[in-house]
């Protein structure tokens, strides 16, 4: 019965979690301090010593990306002790992943057609867009996002449309109304979006008993990271499969939690020990992540929050270097430090794939993005602008949804005229009028109004070409391999050609894009062989949502918001705008709650970098179109200055002393180019240019009469001119 490999890593705590006798079992830690590694263990330890069979195991984790780690470790674990096991057959994934899995298996009880689709949040909003239309409500007065961010609160408490209150509020009337609406439209066209992924597969729980016993005798045991994420839905979905019978390892950490905003319930940790009889708790307080510096400014920070469950996380492991402090002109400049720290990183022999720059927003990764490219830093993203969210991958997934099935609304009103085809406004409005007068699809209702020959001519033999092009396809779909079918689509709805004859690079980006998605279709591999290969790629396309998004094994930066780097590590760590009204963000900082949530996640943040981290801040932004000016963040002010490092540059620009106290001047041989001091123009400054417009300069070369200045013009891009002919007006 023993498995020395197993244990041989572990301190006391985490092998007495590891090798617990079955029992529920709550893992209180702070970050890094090894749960996750506690959890795989702990399968691993089940299956090879207790006899325990790996598909009945339940394996909950919160992100696509890291149960496929934690596969990728249990294969490892099994291959060593000479039983290889199918991995990929086990139940480990997201709640989101987990419930489609059973919405799919049971769809029929779950009164669902079988080829049901989800919807992503863009869907979602065109779908409540709609249902606007159809209801003659003012977009202006109630904002469809606000509608949106109402409707998957409520399936998040298992409220549906029919649950809910009559109500003397106008506000909640209107809502209810449009959640009424939505649901039928779901309903009929056999759309699901994420938060009813979640609620179907608990009502499946409480209206099919038989079900539920079944899966109950089937899952033992059942693990949860992330726990102090779990929103009420999840929570209930857990609660009822566990039952009497099943025993749950949760693992979490209070300090951790960062989706209440998206209805995370951080009192579910509270809750466990009473709703799960006979809990024992575990506390794991060893970091093996993060240098003493990291881990001690980490605590700090944190140690500003009110009402913690309090933990105490120390390491043995060394100080290693203070964090850095940057202050950047602007947010070129920020991007610029980072790139070049990166790079210098690199010559040192460094991976690129072990720093990831991290931020709070994701249009702050547009600037980022352009610094990396143009100095040919391969880069990947997470989470956000992701590759399957994009504007020209849609459309294409769109048509391809079309082929596999002709009732999907939102693909349906995506392309209709989309590389355009003549098919207007007006006549789609009819369409969609047809439709809801007959309750049907709006596919169904263009057949029949062709049949009927309703619409002029013009409009009517565009709306036939389009019909027999999707028909086309559809045939084509179960006759060709899944990639030849992509290349089709681009080929034969002109979409191909519509993107790349957008000016620039962006169509030239969007042409590429769409060629990578061809090259995602010929690697898939699907997971079943009963379904189509077509519908299940299209599914994992919406719950995946690319989350890898470049090669996956080209060695890339790797770029992310706050929230999506949750349980990740790198070696080296970049926060980048940490500002005031940007990090904590500005919606926030009225409110303590919220605050205070901003802080878990600066704590996430700075837990993430295991040998370096480099926080940044600008003096200026441009961001969403204006121009800011804030102040650096408290949450840095938080951290006590014996573990930072003021990171100072060659500057003729008088700079204010950020730092209470007198901030450690050691540039620590960081090198940042010449500043240009003797050309009358500075780093930052905003300047005119005949010919390119206005723009900020954000990089100097050389000097004398040879100085290069790098600027970047707000309409014409980055250039390279030499200040000597350039003839720039300073603004
Ligand atoms: N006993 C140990 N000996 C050596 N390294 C360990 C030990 N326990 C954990 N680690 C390492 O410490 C790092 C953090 O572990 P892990 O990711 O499991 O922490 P975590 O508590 O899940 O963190 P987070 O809260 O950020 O999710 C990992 O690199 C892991 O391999
Ligand atoms: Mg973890």
């Amino acid at each position: 019965m023993d498995a020395p490999h197993l244990v041989a890593n572990l301190n006391d705590a985490q092998r007495q979690a590891v090798t617990a006798e079955a029992g529920n079992q709550l893992i209180l830690a702070g970050a890094g301090s090894g749960k996750t590694r506690v959890l795989v263990h702990r399968i691993a330890w089940l299956v090879q010593t207790q006899g325990v069979s790996p598909y009945s195991i339940l394996a909950v984790t919160f992100t696509n990306k890291a149960a496929r780690e934690m596969r990728a470790r249990l294969d490892e674990s099994f291959r060593d002790s000479g039983t290889p096991i199918n991995t990929r057959s086990m139940w480990v994934g997201t709640f989101h992943g987990l419930a489609h899995r059973l919405l799919k298996a049971h769809w029929k009880d779950a009164n669902l057609p079988q080829n049901f689709q989800i919807l992503d949040s863009d869907d979602q909003l065109r779908l409540i867009k709609r249902v606007y239309q159809n209801l003659g409500l003012d977009a202006e007065q109630w904002p469809p996002r606000q509608a949106q961010w109402f409707i998957n609160g409520q399936k998040d408490e298992g409220v549906r449309a029919k649950h809910m209150q009559a109500s003397s509020d106008p506000f909640i009337r209107t809502m209810a109304a449009v959640y009424a609406a939505y649901e039928a439209d779901c309903e009929r066209g056999g759309l699901v979006d994420f938060a009813e992924l979640l609620l179907r597969a608990h009502e499946l729980w409480l209206n099919k008993p038989a079900i539920l016993a079944h899966y109950q005798g089937r899952f033992p045991f059942i693990l949860v990271d992330e726990f102090q994420d779990t929103n009420s839905v999840q929570y209930a979905w857990l609660r009822v499969l566990a039952g009497e019978s099943c025993f749950v390892t949760a693992v979490g950490d209070d300090d951790q939690s960062i989706y209440g905003w998206r209805g995370a319930k951080v009192e579910n940790i509270r809750r466990f020990s009473e709703d799960y009889p006979g809990t024992t708790t575990v506390r794991l307080e060893q970091n093996y992540r993060s240098t003493a510096n990291i881990l001690n400014a980490a605590n700090a920070v944190i140690a500003n929050n009110a009402g913690r469950m309090g933990k105490q996380l120390w390491t043995d492991g060394e100080d290693g270097e203070p964090i850095s402090l940057y202050a950047a002109f602007n947010e070129q400049d920020e991007a610029r430090f980072i790139v070049e720290r990166i790079n210098d990183w690199a010559l040192k022999g460094n991976r690129k794939d072990s720093c990831a720059i991290l931020y709070r927003s994701n249009a702050q990764s547009r600037v980022l993005e352009e610094a990396l490219l143009r100095e040919a830093v391969p880069y990947r993203i997470y989470g956000g602008q992701r590759f399957y969210d994009r504007l020209e991958i849609k459309n294409a997934l769109s048509y391809m949804r079309l082929a596999s099935r002709r009732d999907d609304d939102p693909a349906f009103e995506r392309v209709i005229n989309t590389p355009t085809r003549g098919i207007g406004g007006k006549t789609v409005d009819e369409i969609r009028a047809f439709a809801r007068e007959h309750g049907c699809s709006l596919w169904q209702a263009s057949e029949q109004m062709l049949a009927n020959r309703v619409l002029t001519a013009r409009a009517g033999n565009a709306l036939a070409s389009f019909i027999k092009l999707i028909d086309t396809l559809g045939e084509k779909s179960s006759e060709l391999k899944l990639d030849q079918l992509a290349e089709s689509v681009l080929e034969s709805t002109g979409l191909l050609e519509f993107h790349k004859k957008e000016k620039g690079e962006k169509g030239q980006a969007r042409a590429e894009n769409l060629e990578e998605l061809i090259t995602a279709c010929r690697v898939f591999e699907a997971p079943e062989d009963e379904e189509s290969v077509l519908q299940q790629f299209l599914d994992t396309a919406s719950l995946d949502a690319g989350e890898a998004q470049a090669d996956e094994f080209e060695d890339a930066v790797q770029l992310m918001t706050l929230h999506s780097a949750k349980g990740l590590e790198f070696p080296l760590v970049f926060m980048a705008g940490v500002e005031e009204n940007l990090f904590p963000h500005k919606m926030s900082v009225e409110d303590p709650d919220r605050l205070e949530e901003e802080r878990r996640l600066a704590y996430v943040g700075i837990t993430r970098a295991m040998e370096k981290l480099y926080i940044c801040y600008a003096e200026t932004r441009r961001l969403h179109g204006g121009e800011t000016f804030n102040a650096l963040s408290r949450f840095v002010k938080e951290i006590p200055n014996e573990y930072l490092d003021e990171v100072r540059i060659k500057s003729t620009v008088t700079r204010p002393a950020r730092l209470q106290g007198k901030a450690p001047a050691k540039p620590k041989g960081l090198r940042i180019s010449d500043s240009g001091s003797d050309t009358g123009f500075r780093l930052g400054q905003r300047v005119a240019h005949k010919k390119f417009g206005e723009g900020v300069i954000v990089h100097f070369e050389g000097s004398g009469s040879s100085t290069r200045v790098q600027i970047n013009f707000n309409d014409a891009g980055v250039k390279w001119l030499v200040v000597q002919y350039a003839k720039l007006d300073p603004i």
